[in-house]
């Protein structure tokens, strides 16, 4: 770090006083920092922090201390536009090296719909994006330091970011043991399965093709679950994202495979996830596995269903869109999926928080016809999804961004978990099959834990 060349940069920068923030833009190469020496450095920031990794490992984000949220009760893809470009604009930006390839960005997400939520999520609104006010690109090693512009001095503000990057560095990193369960249950699971058969019985191959239901497990621990080990946790499950989103007294956790979109430039890149077969972990087996998969008429029903939908929807905004007719297989450590790459070039004056709007939710978590698919889940599903199975991601100063449909999650808060688990019903879904694929997919969250048999 070349501290004496960064103040002479500071030292010829004036404050401006339209601008509410100063964000500082700095290199933090060679430096021993991870997500969790700053989860335990900030401990005292907990409620407003976050981790968050794309698949791709194209990012690999650390948020702390939220600066300043877009909040809204409502969705409205042309106000949060506004305010996402209002808040943009109240920041002077101020890079301390030239050619640092990482930008700003605001994370956050919107709830799956806009039912009524009960107590347990209060803690996150209907839509939300932070601006943190420290935001480490650990990818590329890079700091983005923000603070409110009335408060900074130039002269000081660099010595007082070394020292807590030093501190960052000696960050002490004694996690808990694992959370001791007291009790653990799904919930509802035999009127789950009466739900499956009765929407078996709705469903058509016309009118109302596909329907996803999900239900929950709950989870509680003899005391809280320590943030250190879940994030230790975290990182053992490969091509997944990882979420660790605080918010208040809530968690929200995430291993999902599922990306809702990314965007560069004015290039999309999405996919269908849909139809699943349990990974058994036995060669033979397995091939077995993928071979149903791929040949299963159900499964493949589920997934043209998907893909057609995400073409359809994203046809508004976009003259190009290009996939390959053949699914393949996306590989899990727990169960394979029917993957389909979708890939679009964006019509110019095409806004990320519309895109938001039309694709979400893919039936590959909702259902099709959307409409009927969504007021079906809220009137019948037991218990309110939240951030499960929703939008959550991160948001550049333009529209770049990545988005991902947040399954395979839970939901921490004092001293319990409530884990999310869904699958796409369709005419001739059995209610025992699907609940077996909803038990496969709680055990990325179960493997959080390590709460189940492993
Ligand atoms: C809804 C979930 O998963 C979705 C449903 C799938 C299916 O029904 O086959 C497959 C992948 C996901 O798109 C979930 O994991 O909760």
């Amino acid at each position: 770090m070349n501290l004496e060349a960064y103040q002479t940069i500071l030292d010829d920068i004036s404050l401006d006083s339209d601008k509410n923030y100063l964000t500082l833009q700095l290199p933090i190469y060679g430096m021993d920092i991870d997500e969790r020496k700053l989860f335990s450095h900030f401990g005292s920031e907990l409620g407003s922090r976050y981790w968050f990794r794309s698949k791709e490992d194209a990012y690999n984000i650390v948020g702390i201390g939220y600066l300043e949220s877009i909040r809204r009760d409502k969705y409205s893809a042309s106000s949060l536009s506004k305010e996402k470009d209002a808040l943009y604009d109240k920041i002077q930006k101020v890079r301390l090296e030239e050619g640092i390839p990482s930008r700003l960005s605001l994370f956050g997400g919107t709830r799956f719909d806009t039912k009524e939520t009960t107590d347990e999520w209060n803690d996150f609104a209907m839509v939300e994006f932070h601006l943190p006010k420290w935001q480490f690109d650990l990818k590329n090693e890079v700091l983005f330091y923000t603070a409110g512009i009335s408060e900074v001095d130039l002269q000081t503000v660099l010595g007082d970011i070394v020292r807590e990057l030093e501190a960052i560095e000696n960050a002490e990193l004694k996690a808990d043991g694992k959370p001791v369960i007291n009790m653990e249950k799904d919930l509802f699971p035999d009127e789950w399965k009466a739900l499956v058969d009765r929407t078996v019985d709705v469903l058509d191959e016309t009118s109302f093709r596909k329907v996803v239901l999900a239900r929950q497990r709950l989870i509680t621990f003899k005391s809280s679950a320590d943030p250190l080990f879940l994030l230790e946790r975290l990182d053992n499950e490969k091509g997944t994202y990882t979420i660790y989103y605080e918010k208040g007294k809530s968690a929200f956790i995430s291993k999902s495979p599922e990306k809702l979109f990314d965007i560069k430039g004015d290039k999309l890149r999405t996919n269908a996830i849909a139809g699943s077969a349990k990974r058994i972990h036995d060669s033979e087996q397995d091939e077995l596995q993928k071979s149903f998969l791929l040949n299963d008429e159900k499964n493949r029903y589920e997934h043209e269903v998907v893909r057609e939908s995400i073409v359809h929807d994203l046809k508004p905004y976009s003259d190009w869109v290009e996939y390959d007719p053949k699914p393949g297989i996306l590989e899990n450590k727990y169960i394979y999926h029917l993957h389909t790459a979708i890939k679009a070039t964006l019509n110019d004056d095409t806004d990320v928080f519309d895109l938001l709007d039309a694709i979400h939710p893919t039936p590959a978590v909702g259902g099709l016809p959307k409409k009927t698919a969504r007021d079906y889940i809220m009137e019948e599903e037991y218990g309110t999804r939240g951030l499960y199975a929703a939008p959550v991601g991160i948001i550049h100063e333009d529209n770049d961004s990545e988005f991902v449909v947040s399954i395979r999650s839970m939901l921490i808060q004092a001293n319990s978990a409530t884990l999310f688990a869904g699958c796409g019903i369709v005419k001739g879904s059995s209610s025992e099959k699907e609940y077996e694929e909803t038990q496969v997919k709680f055990t990325p969250m179960l493997n959080v834990l390590e709460a189940n048999d492993e």
